[in-house]
C-alpha cells in the first residue's frame, strides 16, 4: 500500500497526517511553538520537522509515496548556496518592510497583492537593503525552504505561496512589470514556480535514511496553511466557502474569476480551474488565546446563548495592524468595555469576529465574487459550536465544521491527488492577466 504524507507549518505549531489512497487517515501528530522561541526560527521548523517524521509509525514511512508541506503564506527567508538561512525568517504577518511600499506602488499595478507590507515582494525588496543580503543566493517561502529539507533543490515554490511575491497564477509568469529597473536586481532570487501538488524530486539520499522514509517517495510542491484547509474541505461548488478559524480568520470564496483589491486586503488564489477570493485578518484564535485556556474556551462557550445577539462591538486585534477587510497597518485593537463576567465578554469576542467575518464575505461579494451560498469551518474555532451559531445567525448561510478541519489534511490530499478534483471543469480560467478592480 502507498501512503501520503501532508505536514502543516502553521502560525501556532506543526502538524502531520498520512492518509491512504482511500483518504483514511492513518496517522497524525502535531507538535507547539514553544512559547520561548521565535515562530520565526528555521532551526524551530527543522527542529519540528524532525520530530514530526520521528514520530510517524515505520511502516507507513517505508511506504510513503508522496509529501507535500504548506506554511504560512508570505513568512520568507533568504538563505546561502547551501540552503542555509542568514537570519530569522520575516513572518507573514510582520510589517517592517513598509518603507518600500511608496517605490512598489510606483511599479506595480494599483490594487495588486503585492501592495501590503506584508507581502513576499515587499519583503524582498526589504531584505536587499539588510546587511546580510549579499550573502544571499535564495529568497523561499516557508513551505519552499522545508520542501528543500527533504529533497535538496533551492529557488523552487508553487503557486499559491507565489502569489504575494507577484507572480500571475493565470498566465502562470512572473508579470511584464518584473521589467522595472528596481526589481531586475531581484530576478536571480525570484524562485521557479511550478502548480502546487507537481512532484518536485525524489526525497534526498540522506533525508530517506535519516528518517527511514521510503527512498523512491516523491517531494511534492506545497501550498499555503490556508489554501491547505481550503483544501481539506473538499468543497468544489461556486458560492461555498471556507473560513479559517485558526490564530487569524482566513476567509476563501470558491468564485469563476479573481479579484484583487488592496485597499482592503482583497487577493485571489488559483486553484485549478477555480478562484478562490478571499482576504486575511489578523484578528482570530490568537487573541482567544490570550485571555482564555482551550479549556475556558470550551466551557463558557457552552454557556453561551447564540441566538442571542451580543451587543459588545470589539475588533480584536492582538496587535495594531490590520490586512482584510479594513487594510490599516496602523488600524488599534478596540477591547472595550470588558465586562466582569468572562463569558459575557467571550460572546462578545465570538460575537465580533462574526461580525468581521460577515463584513468581509459582504465586501468580496459586493466586488464581484459568486454569492455566499455555504461557509465551511476549519481550523482551533471549527469545533466551538457556540461561535458556529452565532456565525450562521450573523452571516444569514448554513455554516458548519468542515469533514476535515486540519489543513495538514488538505495537504496530504495535494500529496495524494494534486489540484486534480479542481481541474477541467466546465468554468474555465480567464485567458486574460488577473482582473484589476480600480479604486
Ligand atoms: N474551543 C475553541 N473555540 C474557539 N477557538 C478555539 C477553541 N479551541 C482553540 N481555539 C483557537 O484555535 C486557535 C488554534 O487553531 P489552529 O488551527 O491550530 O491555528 P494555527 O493553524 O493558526 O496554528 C487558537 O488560537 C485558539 O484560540
Ligand atoms: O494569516 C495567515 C497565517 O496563518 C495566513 O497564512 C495567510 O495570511 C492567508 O494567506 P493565504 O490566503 O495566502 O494562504
Amino acid at each position: 500500500m502507498s501512503y501520503y504524507l501532508g505536514l502543516d507549518f502553521g502560525t501556532s505549531g506543526a502538524r502531520a497526517i498520512v492518509i491512504d489512497p482511500g483518504q483514511g487517515i492513518l496517522h497524525q501528530a502535531q507538535v507547539s511553538h514553544p512559547l520561548n522561541i521565535s515562530s520565526a526560527s528555521c532551526s524551530l521548523w527543522q527542529t519540528q520537522l524532525d520530530q514530526l517524521l520521528q514520530q510517524i509509525p515505520h511502516d507507513l514511512k517505508g511506504n510513503l509515496e508522496r509529501i507535500a508541506i504548506d506554511g504560512t503564506s508570505s513568512t520568507v527567508l533568504i538563505c546561502d548556496g547551501q540552503g542555509h538561512p542568514l537570519r530569522d525568517a520575516l513572518l507573514y504577518n510582520n510589517n517592517q518592510a513598509g518603507d518600500v511600499l511608496n517605490t512598489l506602488k510606483i511599479i506595480a499595478p494599483a490594487d495588486h497583492v503585492v501592495l501590503a507590507a506584508t507581502s513576499s515582494l515587499a519583503k524582498l525588496l526589504w531584505l536587499q537593503g539588510q546587511p546580510e543580503f549579499p550573502a544571499a543566493r535564495y529568497f523561499l517561502h516557508q513551505a519552499d525552504w522545508l520542501g528543500f529539507l527533504l529533497h535538496g533543490q533551492l529557488g523552487i515554490s508553487d503557486y499559491h505561496n507565489a502569489l504575494k511575491l507577484g507572480y500571475d497564477p493565470a498566465r502562470e509568469v512572473y508579470p511584464d512589470w518584473f521589467q522595472h529597473p528596481v526589481l531586475a536586481p531581484l530576478h536571480p532570487f525570484l524562485p521557479k514556480v511550478v502548480a502546487p501538488g507537481t512532484v518536485i524530486a525524489p526525497i534526498s539520499s540522506q533525508a530517506a535514511t535519516r528518517w527511514q522514509i521510503n527512498p523512491t517517495c516523491a517531494i511534492c510542491a506545497g501550498t499555503t496553511d490556508s489554501m491547505g484547509a481550503f483544501l481539506a474541505s473538499g468543497a468544489t461548488a461556486l458560492g461555498t466557502a471556507v473560513t479559517s478559524l485558526g490564530s487569524t480568520l482566513v476567509l476563501k470564496l470558491i468564485s469563476p474569476i479573481p479579484i484583487q483589491a488592496s485597499a482592503y486586503g482583497i487577493y485571489s488564489h488559483r486553484c485549478g480551474d477555480y478562484w478562490l477570493v478571499g482576504g486575511a485578518s489578523n484578528c482570530g484564535g490568537a487573541i482567544l488565546k490570550e485571555f482564555f485556556t482551550d479549556q475556558e474556551l470550551e466551557s463558557l462557550s457552552a454557556a453561551i446563548n447564540p441566538d442571542i445577539p451580543s451587543e459588545l462591538d470589539y475588533y480584536p486585534l492582538p496587535q495594531a495592524g490590520e490586512r482584510f477587510p479594513i487594510h490599516d497597518p496602523d488600524l488599534q485593537p478596540r477591547l472595550d468595555p470588558k465586562p466582569e463576567h468572562p463569558q459575557e465578554f467571550l460572546h462578545g469576542l465570538l460575537e465580533s469576529l462574526a461580525r468581521i467575518e460577515a463584513q468581509g464575505y459582504r465586501l468580496l461579494v459586493s466586488l464581484g465574487a459568486s454569492p455566499l451560498k455555504r461557509v465551511y469551518t476549519a481550523g482551533g474555532g471549527a469545533k466551538n459550536g457556540a461561535w458556529t451559531k452565532i456565525r450562521t445567525r450573523v452571516l444569514g448561510v448554513p455554516v458548519q465544521a468542515s469533514p476535515q478541519t486540519e489543513a495538514a489534511y488538505g495537504t496530504a490530499l495535494l500529496a495524494l491527488r494534486g489540484l486534480a478534483a479542481y481541474e477541467n471543469l466546465a468554468q474555465k480560467l480567464p485567458a486574460s492577466p488577473l482582473k484589476v478592480l480600480g479604486n
